[in-house]
């Protein structure tokens, strides 16, 4: 039973909502009426994301060896995969901070959520609110914040839930406990300020002047990471013409809830740098408060109308290529509501800018079980399908005749997602044909990684012989442009030698971040070198060039190059620091894994055994290994009481490419993901597997199915099948 039903709060009927998908990934919900429903029966894959059946029923077969425990996996994976798209979908939920731009835009533009919308958004905020305090922080399972609960609070109201609910009461208490809206970081202030809820004086400057730099300005903002950029070209525009919605009556009632003093009463501009101190993460660097000093009296006496007018303008086009660069869904939720935003503001609701941006938003929200709530992007469809077809395969499983659809439709999907189309010039967008992106092909930005991990996926299809009645679907010649991609996306100038960054090579220097004003967010201002991109990077590089002869050489050299990064990016006492994933395991796999790939083993290699010594030392009683998101923030590992299957899986694969000589460390891990698999062949969700910015949490739901996948079959290869005892817990 969850809170939102103990509470009473209103529940839509699960059974007639349906995932429509299309062929490029993309996913709506959509909520049938009950006649249209019962002609159009759901699908399994969202029966299962529902949590429809459950407990559901076991495997046919109860597994007595590790090879049939896989094989259950397997059929559980194969049997929820959407069957139109190809893909997994999944809710990819965690951060705290997306919901709010979809409901400020809605509510600015007059754009009526719909009813089911509407209240699976309110149980989604009920299931999810501290169970102590009952506020929200900056991802699901953090303490909570003035933003989280600022910006939480808002939505629920906006959403129609009253101010005298319980729900809102306690919310406001913790509120009031952490000094009320007035302590919100920037962007929370900047949402309020739109919504009229707060005064742009007190918002600290996002000057779209910038934009008009040239760009051999070494600060020049297109040379930020693409995600702040994206964010502070439409915020800047909002924020420099100081946009707010009329007031209205919910509005003025909201002026009196979130602050603890009287809304007139307050000096705002005063209140520019206040932040509260549990949000803070990355405090203001003196330069910063300088900057920003600067720009007051610069914006209030200095600045000419006609500059504004012309940076805005630069901004406006610039914003409308990257809508058309990402089929007006915008990088990613934070800035799309931003500029959906900027687009009614020029357009007015019928602008077709606006009416598309507007509904490309309903691509980010995805139901489930606590409700429904926007995702940190609009899925995980390429990567989660990248890393299903390598572990079909790595495991064996691929041989099988059972699970042949199961691949064609994922490699197809690969296949249909290869970037086929340049960005508009004058984007400053790099050259993008020939890779993939995290999501979908739609979304149209190339990620270093999911390149590489996307190409060795179609050429594993393509080199199988159980395959061939694909290999005429791909023209091999379309992977030139691929290499072309990421040979280019390593840094190799003065920027990290060697390393690949994420979307980017580096294009700015790391001093930028002295002037990072998110203050909730360590890392955001440039790209930087991730060892698991690079990682990835190398994975696909060597095998690409096992296989076919286009720029052999290059491709030797940019390998040596991005080893000898891994190798000194390596911890002193063995680890490597992973961002994307928590934390030490995620990033110990991936570095283990590209040293397997040139020769580096435990037996020959010190790098190797200082990696593989570090993870054993961190082994639990029971077996596994889990790391907590602390570990992530503090950047030293900290795990967690008992072991979590995926951080587990993760490790196994680790010591098993390293070639680690005892075979009962790895058994026991071994061990212990069997012993938590269902009777359905499926894994439950533990804990969350990911990361970014350093503070917050993410989900990614396939990870708990592709990685022990890959350790099982991994284990089975290298030390053959063993009967089991208990394969369920
Ligand atoms: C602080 C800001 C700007 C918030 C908006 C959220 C985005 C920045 C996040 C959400 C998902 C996210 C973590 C992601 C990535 C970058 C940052 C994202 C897009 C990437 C693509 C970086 C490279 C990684 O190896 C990997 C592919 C796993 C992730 C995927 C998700």
């Amino acid at each position: 039973m969850y809170y939102s039903d103990k509470l009473g709060i209103p529940k839509t009927d699960f059974s007639r909502w349906r995932l429509r998908t299309s062929e490029l990934g993309a996913q709506r919900w959509e909520y049938l009426s009950t006649e249209a429903s019962q002609k159009d029966p759901q699908n399994e894959c969202t029966k299962y994301l529902l949590n429809e059946i459950f407990p559901r029923p076991a495997a046919p077969t109860v597994p007595n060896t590790a090879s049939q425990a896989l094989d259950n996996a397997a059929t559980f994976f194969s049997g929820i995969q959407d069957h139109k798209s190809g893909t997994w979908p999944n809710q990819y939920k965690g951060p705290m901070f997306m919901s709010i731009g979809y409901v400020v835009a809605s509510y600015f533009t007059g754009m009526e959520i719909p009813e089911p919308t509407r209240k699976e958004m309110i149980r989604y905020l009920v299931n999810t609110a501290h169970p102590v305090d009952g506020g929200w922080g900056l991802h699901e399972k953090d303490k909570s914040t003035c933003f989280g609960t600022t910006m939480n609070y808002v939505v629920l109201r906006l959403l129609g839930l009253s101010d005298e609910h319980p729900v809102c009461v306690k919310a406001r208490k913790t509120l009031m406990r952490l000094g009320g809206a007035i302590g919100c970081p920037h962007w929370g202030k900047m949402w309020l300020a739109l919504l009229n809820l707060y005064k742009w004086e007190g918002v600290n400057p996002a000057p779209t002047e910038m934009f008009v730099l040239p760009y051999a300005v070494p600060i020049h903002p297109m040379r930020w990471w693409v995600h702040t950029r994206a964010i502070y070209l439409a915020a800047g525009y909002l924020a420099t013409s100081k946009i707010k919605c009329e007031l209205t009556p919910l509005l003025e009632q909201l002026r009196i809830e979130i602050f603890s003093k009287p809304f007139d009463m307050i000096n705002f501009s005063s209140n520019r740098n206040t932040v509260c101190g549990v949000d803070l993460y990355y405090p203001h660097s003196t330069l910063l408060n300088t900057l920003n000093w600067f720009m007051v009296k610069y914006e209030k006496f200095v600045r000419p109308k006609w500059l504004l007018d012309y940076s805005n303008k630069k901004a406006y086009e610039l914003l409308l290529m990257e809508m058309k660069n990402t089929s007006y869904l915008s990088i990613a939720p934070v800035s799309g509501a931003f500029t959906a935003i900027v687009l009614f503001v020029e357009q007015g609701a019928l602008g077709k800018d606006f009416k598309r941006s507007y509904d490309r938003m309903s691509e980010e929200l995805f139901m489930g079980p606590l409700g429904m709530t926007v995702m940190g992007t609009n899925g995980s469809q390429t990567w989660d399908s990248c890393f299903a077809i390598q572990s079909f395969f790595i495991s064996g499983l691929a041989k099988k005749p059972k699970y042949h659809d199961m691949i064609v439709r994922a490699f197809e999907f690969l296949v249909r997602s290869q970037f086929d189309t340049e960005c508009i010039p004058g984007s400053f967008r790099d050259k993008r044909i020939g890779a993939w992106p995290f999501s979908t092909k739609e979304q149209g930005y190339t990620v270093t990684d999911c390149t590489s991990e996307a190409m060795k996926a179609i050429l594993i299809v393509m080199n199988s012989n159980e395959f061939v009645d694909l290999h005429e679907k791909f023209d091999m010649k379309k992977l030139y442009d691929s290499i072309d991609v990421v040979l280019g996306l390593q840094n190799v100038g003065s920027f990290e030698f060697g390393s690949f960054a994420s979307y980017e090579c580096i294009k700015a220097t790391p001093l930028l971040e002295l002037i990072n004003p998110a203050e909730v967010f360590g890392n955001i201002m440039v790209e930087y070198p991730y060892v698991e991109c690079t990682d990835s990077s190398v994975l696909g590089l060597i095998y690409y060039s096992k296989c076919q002869k286009y720029r052999h050489d290059d491709i030797q050299l940019a390998v040596k190059r991005a080893i000898e990064y891994i190798m000194k990016a390596q911890n002193d006492d063995g680890s490597w620091y992973g961002s994307w994933g928590i934390c030490y395991t995620y990033a110990g796999m991936f570095a283990l894994e590209a040293l397997s790939q040139v020769g580096q083993s435990y037996e020959n290699s010190e790098v190797v055994r200082k990696g593989c010594d570090f993870l054993t030392a961190w082994q639990l009683n029971d077996g596994g290994w889990g790391e907590t998101m602390g570990a992530s923030e503090t950047h030293s590992y900290i795990s967690s009481r008992s072991s979590l299957v995926v951080q587990t899986s993760w490790v196994v694969i680790g010591l098993l490419l390293a070639e680690y000589p005892d075979q009962q460390v790895i058994r026991r891990g071994l061990d212990l993901i069997l012993r938590r698999q269902q009777k359905s062949g499926e894994w439950l969700y533990e804990s969350d597997e990911g990361v970014f910015n350093h503070s917050c949490a993410i989900e990614y739901p396939n990870y708990k199915f592709i990685f022990p996948i890959k350790a099982i079959g991994l284990y089975l290869n290298r030390y053959g099948d063993f009967s089991i005892l208990h394969a369920s817990s």
